[in-house]
């Protein structure tokens, strides 16, 4: 018999009750089949209906109910205790296939495998295939936060070993192309028709306000145009005594901390990071053992980047909901008004200076964003975002960054051990020396190891674009207006066709002039390239560098964690499932 009916799906979470609420609506609404998740198949059987599931299994997680009129058969081959598939006939006399199928959380795969059979088996027989899943398997394909067992970067480099440098995927229903090729990621990156941000980071908008980070054209160049000139050479050329006198900051809270076994670096470089950014770019300077609103700050800062950073994949659904239910909001709240109740302050401050005094405060940011507000260029609203957005930018990256730098140092004693030559011969006394520009041109193998830390350990493993019109790439292929695309730096980085058979081990000879010279020149984009690249990566480097080679020089860092156990977890900045724990030993001279 022809099939011209209705099918509903739904997740019983094993309560009888529903069970008995849902078959009374069966015969109530005339529904013709339903798909059901987590059912007590047994309490779903009716007169009207029948009921197929795996007679097997104790607890048969999905199954699908049938009018007694309605004509199909259930295809054996594919009824487990996760899934149920039968075969019916339209209105038109076509067969099709309709399958119930429930992703559990603890599979090796998601979808499960015996539900990509059943895919092939369609596409095989040209079955059009509808499909009913209850995924419990997080996967951020389908809109969940995160990916239980299976993580998206790997589940790219499979596809990508599988489809090459770019396919189509999806993020929930919306497609993503996906690129790893890095001739296709400087199409994107250098073509104005690429320029937006993609819908994923709506979250980050929530926390910060619109800024340069996150906001679209034609406010996007305007902005940008203006704020260039805060990140100048002349200007970061000011902040290398700032970047010296906070790494020997740094340097005396390690001394306290020496020989410990089993140390978390990450509150330790957040706050330095932190102490660096709100100086170099707002003027003002955290303390160390501060008053209780610098205490305050130093945890609101890194509280809403992580809440903005957990939530970053689901930002697209609705950041203030998700955060609502899944997190502390209270405290998200309460933290992002103390941020900005920060920079409102210091904003405020600096509007009352006088045109002349902020030009010899020197052209730090928060200046240049001032005296685009006076002259009428910028809105208070505008000066705030965009404060707060370069604020995050710097602190949470660079001290990602310097993090992983330790940590691949201190499992790689004989790299840790030349970066250390390549500095006493530099600086032979240790202590607290000064480093000034022309020095830092000289280091070039801790440029190496900083260069290949961020190559193997991509800080930002993903960017994502919207496309604001058809774009046609070198390879011919034509994305179509309004496409997400996803560009997949962390894989692109470790790609063994480009970086060799080792190309996932650490390797700093990798950027030795022979060897990097001759790949593609978007091979390797850590802070990306282009005409929307980050606006800090020189402010970064500098900063990194300075703060590598004096903890170089007077530190040796050890830990037992080995690098093959390193878990990547895809974010908006690259965590580790587990961070190591290291050790800081003082070197004697
Ligand atoms: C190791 C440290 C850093 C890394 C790896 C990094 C990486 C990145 C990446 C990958 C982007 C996105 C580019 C794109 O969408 O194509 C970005 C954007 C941005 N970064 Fe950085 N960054 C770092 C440090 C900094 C610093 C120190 C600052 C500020 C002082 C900063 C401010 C920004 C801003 C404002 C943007 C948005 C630029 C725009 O859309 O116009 N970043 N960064």
């Amino acid at each position: 018999m022809a099939v011209n009916t209705e099918i509903a799906q739904v997740n019983l979470h094993h309560a009888a009750a529903a069970s008995g609420v849902i078959t009374s609506r069966f015969t109530a609404e005339k529904l013709g089949m339903l798909l059901i998740h987590r059912g007590e198949v047994k309490g779903l059987k009716m007169e009207t209906n029948k009921v197929y599931w795996d007679l097997s299994s104790e607890i048969p997680r999905t199954c699908i109910v049938v009018r007694n009129n309605i004509d199909f058969f259930c295809i054996s081959e594919f009824l487990t205790q996760d899934l149920v598939a039968v075969q019916a006939r339209d209105f038109e006399g076509k067969d099709f296939v309709l399958a119930s199928a429930y992703f559990p959380g603890e599979a090796a795969t998601a979808p499960p495998e015996v539900v990509e059979r059943l895919m092939e088996h369609c596409r095989r027989h040209r079955f059009p295939l509808i499909k009913g899943c209850d995924a419990n398997a997080h996967h951020s394909e389908w809109g969940s936060i995160d990916c239980n067992v299976r993580e998206i970067l790997n589940s790219m480099k499979e596809k990508e070993a599988e489809y090459g440098g770019l396919f189509l995927s999806w993020i929930g229903p919306f497609p993503i192309a996906v690129v790893s090729e890095p001739q296709i990621a400087k199409d994107i990156l250098t073509s104005p028709n690429c320029v937006n941000k993609s819908f994923v980071y709506k979250g980050v908008e929530d926390a910060t306000g619109p800024g340069l980070f996150t906001i679209n054209e034609p406010e996007w160049s305007y902005h940008r145009k203006l704020l260039n000139p805060a990140f100048g050479h002349k200007i970061l050329l000011n902040f290398i005594p700032i970047f010296n006198k906070e790494v020997d900051h740094l340097m005396e809270v390690f001394k306290t901390i020496t020989d410990v076994d089993g140390v978390d670096l990450v509150p330790i470089l957040q706050k330095f990071t932190l102490k660096i950014a709100t100086q170099t770019t707002m003027g003002q300077n955290l303390k160390h053992h501060g008053s209780a609103v610098d205490e305050s700050l130093l945890q609101s800062f890194p509280y809403v980047q992580e809440t903005i950073t957990e939530m970053g994949t689901l930002s697209w659904l609705s950041m203030k909901a998700m955060i609502w239910i899944l997190g502390d909001y209270e405290q998200y709240k309460r933290s992002k008004t103390a941020i900005r109740k920060f920079i409102g302050n210091l904003i405020t401050a600096r509007t009352k200076t006088l045109p002349d005094q902020l030009k010899l405060d020197g052209n730090i940011f928060i200046n240049r964003a001032i005296e685009l507000l006076q002259q009428g260029r910028f809105s208070r609203k505008n000066v705030e975002d965009e404060s707060i957005v370069i604020v995050f930018g710097a602190f949470e990256t660079t001290a990602t960054t310097l993090k992983h730098i330790l940590i691949l140092l201190a499992m790689h004693p004989q790299c840790q051990e030349r970066a250390f030559e390549e500095v006493s011969s530099l600086w032979p006394e240790s202590g607290s020396f000064e480093m000034n520009y022309s020095d830092i041109q000289k280091l070039s193998y801790v440029s190496m190891v900083i260069d290949e830390t961020m190559r193997v350990m991509a800080t930002v493993p993903v960017v994502g674009r919207q496309l604001l019109s058809d774009t046609k790439l070198s390879n011919g292929v034509v994305l179509p207006k309004g496409i997400q695309v996803l560009i997949d730096i962390f894989n692109m980085q470790r790609r063994e066709d480009i970086w060799g058979t080792e190309a996932h081990l650490f390797n700093p000879e990798n950027f030795l002039p022979s060897n990097i010279d001759s790949k593609h020149s978007y091979a390797y984009i850590p802070f990306t390239k282009g005409i929307r690249n980050c606006i800090g990566s020189k402010y970064a480097l500098l900063s990194l560098k300075i703060a590598v080679s004096k903890l170089v020089r007077n530190f040796r860092f050890t830990t037992d964690f080995q690098y093959n156990n390193l878990h990547f977890v895809e974010n908006i900045t690259i965590k580790l499932k587990q961070t190591p724990l290291i050790r800081i030993h003082k070197r004697q001279m």
